[in-house]
C-alpha cells in the first residue's frame, strides 16, 4: 500500500485576543491508499480540526500536511478549491442540500463538479432511499437528508471520503448500512476513508485507529484482522 495522506510536525492555534489555544500540537501520522481509518478522542481533543485541515477547509500554523505528494499547507484559495473539488467528499453533520433540488438532482449535481458518471438512483438505492429520489429537503427528516448528503460524497468517488459522525442522525441499523458502505468503498481500495466519531466500538472494524487527546496523538493502532461493519455487536 502507497501512503496517501502524511501530517508531519502539524500545529494548529486559535487566537482570541491575547488568548492561543492549540488545537493540534505536533501532530504526525500517516494514511494509506484505501485504508479505513477511525479516529477517536474526548470531546475538545482536536478531531475536528484534524478532518478541517486535512479536506483544506482550515489553514496549518505550521508543519506540513502531505496528499497524494502534493503540500497542502502550501496551497493558496484557488489552488484549495481545487483540491477539495478534485480529491475529497465531505460527510458532516450539517447537510448542505440545495432546497430546491430534489434527493435525485442533488446527488447528480456532481456532474457539474467532477467529471465522473453518476447514477443517481443507483447511489441512493445504496443509502436506502429508492423511494425518495423525487422529494425535495423540506419533505425529507433530518436523517434521510443526512443520507441524501452521504450520497452525494460518495457518488463524487473521490479519493479521500472524510466524515465527521456520519451517522449522527441515524437510527442503528441505517448507521450499520451506511458504515458498511464506507467500509466497502475502502476495500475497493480506490477510496480513503476516515471517520471521527465518539462511537469506540467502531474501532473494531477499522484498518487504523488513531486516538487523540488534547492536540496530540494518543496512540495509533493498526488492526490486523478487522471486522465487518455488519459483524460488530451494536
Ligand atoms: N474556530 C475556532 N476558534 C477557536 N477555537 C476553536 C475553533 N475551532 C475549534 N476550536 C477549539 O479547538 C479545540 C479542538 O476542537 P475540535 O472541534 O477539533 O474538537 P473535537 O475533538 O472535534 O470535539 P467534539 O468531539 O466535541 O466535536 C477545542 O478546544 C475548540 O474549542
Amino acid at each position: 500500500m502507497s501512503t496517501i495522506i502524511e501530517f508531519k510536525d502539524v500545529i494548529k492555534e486559535y487566537r482570541a485576543g491575547d488568548h492561543v489555544l492549540r488545537a493540534m500540537d505536533n501532530v504526525n501520522f500517516t494514511i494509506e491508499e484505501g485504508e479505513f481509518v477511525v479516529i477517536l478522542g474526548p470531546s475538545g481533543a482536536g478531531k475536528s480540526t484534524l478532518l478541517n485541515l486535512l479536506g483544506g477547509l482550515d489553514s496549518t500554523t505550521s508543519g506540513q500536511i502531505i496528499v497524494n505528494g502534493e503540500h497542502v499547507e502550501s496551497f493558496n484559495d484557488n489552488e484549495l478549491t481545487r483540491y477539495r473539488a478534485r480529491n475529497v467528499g465531505f460527510i458532516f453533520q450539517f447537510y448542505n442540500l440545495i432546497p430546491n433540488l430534489t434527493a435525485l438532482e442533488n446527488v447528480e449535481l456532481m456532474k457539474d463538479i467532477v467529471d465522473v458518471n453518476i447514477d443517481g438512483e443507483a447511489v441512493l438505492d445504496s443509502v436506502g432511499l429508492k423511494d425518495h429520489s423525487n422529494q425535495f429537503p423540506a419533505q425529507l427528516s433530518g436523517g434521510e437528508q443526512q443520507r441524501v448528503s452521504i450520497a452525494r460524497a460518495v457518488a463524487k468517488q473521490p479519493a479521500m471520503l472524510l466524515c465527521d459522525e456520519p451517522t449522527g442522525a441515524l437510527d442503528s441499523k441505517t448507521g450499520v448500512l451506511i458504515l458498511n458502505l464506507l467500509q466497502d468503498m475502502s476495500n475497493s481500495k480506490d477510496t480513503t476513508v476516515v471517520i471521527v466519531t465518539h462511537n469506540a466500538i467502531l474501532a473494531e472494524a477499522a484498518d487504523k485507529v488513531i486516538r487523540i487527546k488534547n492536540g496530540q496523538i494518543e496512540s495509533i493502532a493498526i488492526n490486523e484482522n478487522p471486522k465487518k461493519v455488519s459483524d460488530l455487536d451494536w
